[in-house]
């Protein structure tokens, strides 16, 4: 039986991306430091994935297993020897975390095997799988790197399903009907259901990040201020609606002209974005949809990269300042990033803040738009 490894027993783990490997006839071995997740894997050997939907469907997910990466690391570097395809979704903040061990992994395998690994990083984060790489490159020494190049690929893709926090006590997961997992390469790879290759992902990725994750951070935070529990109840509010749609038409804006996207194409994919986002089955919290919010603040990600190239291009930005702003305010005491964002902005101001975690210049025309916005929401 074909053999794939996948970090992170979690949401996207088990609910997407395992799933579809056991659904192509994989066994799939999960890495995690959940113990209590990995024991279950190994207990119960599979579990149901249930379609957030009116009529009851679920898949029977089977041939899984899991190893502890903190406790049996011989373990990881012996399944990486036997894998076709590693697989992450462990969050892009974890992947600097997991790459000592992979590229120990590696570094074994490419002496014993001339078979081929394949490599995909599936997070929300452009690049990610490049970036895992170079946290690989980093652990190993020059002739190792050399011998890498040959043996293992890497590819960067997209990933697109949303699967909330789920009944920790089951490894079942609730997952929305729909799914996209587009992969980069012109190679010709053993084929996993479900899985779409393209050439050049830069479209995929982008328009994706844009608009799905845009459009999910902009309910998420406006949806926190306004005192919301879940994105469906936070979309029950026409005016926050407009607000996500007027957001998504100036993201819209820069995809289109970067892309030379068909226009009403365009507004058709927003629109059947903020359907999915309504999904009430999902039962999806403002605060898992906001979470990390220093990251979701980052230069190249959701909201900071739109508004940053619409800038350049001559494109309006002011919804998606408001956008940054409401993330801004975003103060929920559990979450470890909107803390530190917190204590920042009550130290150095917002301006610092913005170029601390965005990489704003204080002067910028986005900086001043945003504290434009945050004045307003702040009231
Ligand atoms: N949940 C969703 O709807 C979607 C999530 N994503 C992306 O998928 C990735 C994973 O997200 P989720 O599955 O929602 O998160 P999650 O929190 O459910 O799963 C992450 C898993 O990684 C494990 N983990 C953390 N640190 C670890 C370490 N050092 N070693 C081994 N395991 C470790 C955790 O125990 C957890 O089981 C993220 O990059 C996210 O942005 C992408 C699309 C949809
Ligand atoms: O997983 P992240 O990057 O924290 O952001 C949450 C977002 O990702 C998703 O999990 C789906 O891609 C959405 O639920 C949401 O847009």
């Amino acid at each position: 039986m074909k053999k794939a490894i996948h970090f992170g027993a979690g949401n996207i783990g088990r609910g997407f991306i395992g799933a579809l490997f056991s659904e192509s006839g994989y066994h799939v071995t999960f890495v995690d430091v959940a113990n209590q997740v990995i024991n279950k894997l190994n207990e119960e050997k599979g579990y149901q994935v249930k379609l957030a939907q009116s009529q009851e469907e679920t898949i029977a997910i089977t041939n899984v297993s899991g190893i502890n990466n903190r406790t049996h690391e011989n373990d990881v570097i012996e399944a990486i020897q036997q894998a076709t395809y590693l697989t992450t979704a462990i969050g892009p903040n974890i992947l600097p975390l997991i790459a000592p061990l992979i590229a120990r992994g590696l570094a074994k395998r490419i002496t014993a095997t001339e078979d081929k690994l394949y490599v995909i990083a599936c997070e929300n984060q452009i690049g990610a799988t490049d970036i895992l790489k170079q946290h690989i490159l980093d652990n190993l020494d020059e002739e190792t790197k050399t011998q890498l190049e040959e043996k293992i690929c890497f590819f960067n893709s997209a990933v697109d399903r949303i699967v909330p926090i789920q009944n920790q006590d089951s490894l079942d997961v609730l997952v929305e009907p729909y799914y996209e997992w587009v992969v980069e390469t012109t190679e010709d790879i053993p084929p996993v259901t479900g899985m779409t290759i393209v050439k050049d992902l830069a479209p995929f990725i982008e328009r994706k990040l844009f608009t799905v994750n845009t459009g999910h951070a902009v309910i998420a935070y406006l949806g926190y201020l306004a005192g919301k529990t879940t994105i469906d109840e936070t979309l029950g509010d026409e005016e926050i609606v407009r607000e996500v749609r007027a957001t998504l038409k100036e993201t819209g804006a820069y995809l289109i002209k970067q892309y030379k996207l068909d226009e009403a194409e365009h507004l058709a994919y927003i629109d059947k974005n903020i359907e999915r986002f309504k999904n009430a089955y999902l039962n999806d919290g403002v605060t898992r949809v906001g979470r990390a919010p220093i990251r979701k603040l980052g230069p190249e990600d959701r909201l900071i990269r739109p508004a940053t190239q619409a800038q350049k291009a001559g494109l309006p930005y002011t919804h998606l300042a408001n956008a940054v702003a409401a993330a801004l305010l975003f103060d929920y005491p559990e979450d470890e990033e909107a803390v530190e964002i917190q204590e920042m902005i009550r130290e150095h101001g917002l301006a610092e803040t913005l170029q601390k975690f965005s990489g704003l210049a204080e002067d910028s025309d986005v900086t001043k738009e945003v504290i434009r916005h945050y004045k307003v929401l702040q009231g």
